[in-house]
C-alpha cells in the first residue's frame, strides 16, 4: 500500500505526458510479444504436419478480417514481430532512463533549494552529514528504485499479454498457473518484508559512512599531527564492514528468492505438462506453446519479484528524503525577492531590549541588549568565548530574528522580507575562511559577479592584499581546495577583498585576526584602518589590534552588555578587557 502511494508520488514528479507515452510503449511491447507467441501454435503445427491446420481462436478471428497465414508468412510475421518488439523495447528503456534521471534531478534540486532556504537558526543545529547523505546517496537510491518500478510495470504488462494468450489457448491450465504462481509469491512475502528492513539498515549505514568521511577529511591535519591516522582507518573499516554486510545481506536475500523461484517454477512446469497431457488431453502444439509461455513467465516473474525487492529497498530512502523535505518546508524562510535592491544605511542600526534563544531547552544566548551602531563608524565587540558575540553578529546580519525586542535599520524593523534585502547589503568575513577551489579572480567575483578588473584591484588594495599582483599568475592563481595554496593571512585578506567588492552597507569581521602572526595581523589592521569612516564596520574578537581606532567598544559577558564606550573609557581597571 505504502509502495503504491510512493509510486504515485514519484510519477507526479515526472511529466505525465512521458508517463503516458511510456505506458503506451509498454502495452505495445506486450501486444507484439503476446501476438508473436500466439503465432507459435500454427508454426509448431506446421513443423509437425507441414501445413497450417488448426489455429488458435484469436488467429481464426483475424482470418475473418482476411488475414490468412501460410508457413512463410507465419515465419516472416514472427520475425517481424520480434524486430518491432526489440525496437519498442529500445525506446522504452531510453525513456525509462531519462525519466529516472529527471526524477533524481527534480528531487535533488527541490531539496537542495529548500535546504538553502531554511532558517539559519534551525539549519545551524542540523547534521551536515545527514543532509549530504540524503541529497547524494538517498536520492540516488530513489532513482534506482524508480528505475525498478518502471521495470516492474513493464514486466507486469508483458505478463498480462502472456496471460491473455495463455487463456485463449487453455483457460484451466492458465488458471492453475495463475493460482500456483500467486501461492509462490505468497510464500516469498517474508522475503519482501526483509528487503524493506534491510533498506532501512542500509540507509543508516550509508549515513554513518558519509558522516565518517566528512569528519575524517575535516580532521585530517590534526590526525597527522597527533599520529592518529590509523584510528581514522580503523573507524572507516568498521563502518565499511557494516555497510558491506548490509549490501551482502540484501544480495543473499535476493539470490535465495531467485533460487527458490527457479526450483518452484520448474516443479510447476512439470505439473502443468502432466496435467495438460494426461488429464486434459491438450493438443501437443498448444501445450508446447503454453510451456514456452510459462517458461518465459517464470524468469519474468522472478525479475518482477526482484524488481519489487529493489523498490522496497529504496522505499526508506524516499521516506527519508520526503521527511527532510517536509522539515525544510517547515523551517523555511519566506521566499526571498530575487531582485531586491541593496539597502543603504544612513543613520544607525539600533537594538532595543533584544533577547535571543536558540531553542526552548537552552537559556537566552543574548539578554536585553540595547545598543546603537551609527552609520560609517567602527564598533568592536569583545568578550570571552560563549559570551554571545557571534549570535549578536548573526542578528545584526538578519540571519537570526530576535526572540524579543526590536532591531531597526534606520527606521525599518529588521523582520520579514526586509531581512532578505538587508542580508544582501551586508558582508561578512567569518572565522572559518571559505574559498572555492578556483582562481583568485573567480573567488573575488563570487562577491560581485559584475565587478570590473579595476574594482578587483581596488578591493585587493583596500584589503591590504596587493601580494596578489606579485604572484606569477596574479588574479588567475589557483587557490587550491579551501585555499590551501595560500597562507592563513593571505586567505583572510582575499576573503576581506571579496566582502568589500559587494560595497556593503555593513561589514562584519568575525575574529578576523585570531589565527594570524604579527605581520599579517598588522596587514589586517591596516585594511581595517583603510575602511574606517567609509562604511559601517563591526569587528568581533577576543584580542583586537584595532580597539584604539574603534568609535565604540561593546563588551559582552553571558549574553549581556557589561560595558560600552570608547576604548579609553573601557581601559579603566574596573572594566578592563582581556
Ligand atoms: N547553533 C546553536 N545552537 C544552540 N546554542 C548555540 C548555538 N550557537 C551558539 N549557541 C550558544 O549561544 C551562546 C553564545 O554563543 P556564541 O557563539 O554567540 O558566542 P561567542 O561569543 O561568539 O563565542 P566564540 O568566541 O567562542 O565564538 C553560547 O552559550 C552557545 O553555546
Amino acid at each position: 500500500m505504502q509502495l503504491l502511494k510512493v509510486i504515485r508520488a514519484l510519477l507526479q514528479m515526472v511529466s505525465y505526458r512521458r508517463v503516458g507515452l511510456l505506458l503506451m510503449l509498454m502495452v505495445l511491447t506486450g501486444i507484439t510479444e503476446g501476438f508473436g507467441v500466439l503465432l507459435l501454435v500454427p508454426l509448431l503445427q506446421s513443423l509437425q504436419t507441414n501445413e497450417v491446420s488448426e489455429q488458435p481462436q484469436l488467429i481464426e478471428k483475424l482470418a475473418n478480417f482476411g488475414l490468412h497465414f501460410s508457413l512463410t508468412t507465419l515465419m516472416g510475421t514472427v520475425l517481424f514481430l520480434i524486430v518491432v518488439r526489440v525496437i519498442l523495447q529500445y525506446f522504452r528503456e531510453q525513456m525509462s532512463a531519462t525519466m529516472q534521471y529527471q526524477l533524481v534531478d527534480t528531487m535533488r534540486l527541490k531539496n537542495f533549494s529548500l535546504l538553502l532556504n531554511t532558517e539559519w537558526k534551525w539549519l545551524a543545529m542540523q547534521s551536515q552529514a545527514e543532509q549530504a547523505n540524503s541529497l547524494l546517496t538517498d536520492i540516488n537510491r530513489v532513482g534506482m528504485g524508480f528505475h525498478f518500478t518502471l521495470g516492474l510495470l513493464a514486466s507486469m504488462v508483458t505478463m498480462v499479454a502472456y496471460l491473455v494468450v495463455a487463456f485463449s489457448l487453455s483457460w484451466p491450465i492458465t488458471l492453475l498457473a495463475f493460482i500456483s504462481g500467486g501461492a509462490m509469491l505468497w510464500v516469498l512475502s517474508g522475503q519482501r518484508k526483509r528487503a524493506l528492513s534491510l533498506g532501512h539498515q542500509l540507509g543508516e549505514a550509508n549515513q554513518a559512512m558519509q558522516s565518517n568521511v566528512q569528519q575524517s577529511l575535516a580532521g585530517i591535519k590534526l590526525a597527522k599531527i597527533l599520529g592518529r591516522e590509523h584510528a581514522f582507518v580503523e573507524r572507516f573499516k568498521t563502518i565499511m564492514g557494516t555497510l558491506r554486510q548490509q549490501q551482502l545481506n540484501f544480495q543473499i536475500d535476493t539470490s535465495l528468492a531467485k533460487g527458490l523461484f527457479q526450483i518452484g517454477g520448474a516443479m510447476l512446469l512439470i505439473i502443468y505438462l502432466f496435467v495438460g497431457l494426461e488429464l486434459w488431453h491438450l493438443h501437443i502444439a498448444q501445450l508446447l506453446t503454453l510451456v514456452i509461455i510459462f517458461s518465459r513467465m517464470i524468469p519474468l516473474f522472478m525479475s518482477a519479484q526482484q524488481q519489487l525487492h529493489h523498490c522496497l529497498h529504496a522505499l526508506p530512502a524516499f521516506t527519508q528524503a520526503q521527511h527532510l523535505q517536509a522539515l525544510y518546508q517547515r523551517y523555511g524562510e519566506p521566499t526571498a525577492p530575487r531582485d531586491s535592491a541593496m539597502v543603504s544605511l544612513h543613520r544607525a542600526i539600533t537594538f532595543e531590549n533584544v533577547s535571543f534563544r536558540y531553542d526552548e531547552e537552552n537559556q537566552d544566548a543574548l539578554k536585553h541588549i540595547s545598543i546603537t551602531l551609527r552609520a560609517r563608524t567602527t564598533t568592536a565587540i569583545i568578550g570571552h568565548s560563549g559570551a554571545g558575540k557571534s549570535t549578536l553578529a548573526d542578528l545584526l546580519m538578519g540571519l537570526l530574528e530576535s526572540s524579543n525586542g526590536l532591531i531597526r535599520v534606520d527606521d525599518t524593523e529588521l523582520t520579514g522580507n526586509f531581512r532578505h534585502s538587508w542580508r544582501r547589503s551586508v558582508a561578512y568575513v567569518p572565522q572559518d575562511i571559505f574559498l572555492f577551489n578556483d582562481t583568485i579572480r573567480n573567488n573575488l567575483l563570487w562577491g560581485n559577479p559584475s565587478a570590473s578588473e579595476d574594482d578587483l584591484l581596488d578591493a585587493l588594495k583596500l584589503a591590504a592584499a596587493e601580494f596578489v599582483v606579485q604572484l606569477p599568475a596574479q588574479l588567475d592563481t589557483q587557490v587550491g581546495d579551501g585555499g590551501v595554496r595560500l597562507s592563513g593571512g593571505e586567505r583572510q585578506r582575499i576573503v576581506l577583498a571579496r566582502a568589500l567588492l559587494k560595497r556593503p552597507a555593513l561589514l562584519i569581521l568575525d575574529e578576523a585576526t585570531s589565527a594570524l602572526d604579527m605581520e599579517n595581523e598588522s596587514r589586517i589592521r591596516e585594511a581595517i584602518e583603510n575602511l574606517h569612516g567609509h562604511l559601517t564596520l563591526v569587528v568581533i574578537g577576543h584580542r583586537l589590534p584595532t580597539l584604539e581606532h574603534a568609535d565604540q567598544v561593546i563588551k559582552l559577558a553571558n549574553g549581556q552588555v557589561i560595558a560600552q564606550g570608547s576604548w579609553q573609557s573601557l581601559r579603566q581597571p574596573q572594566s578592563s578587557c582581556e
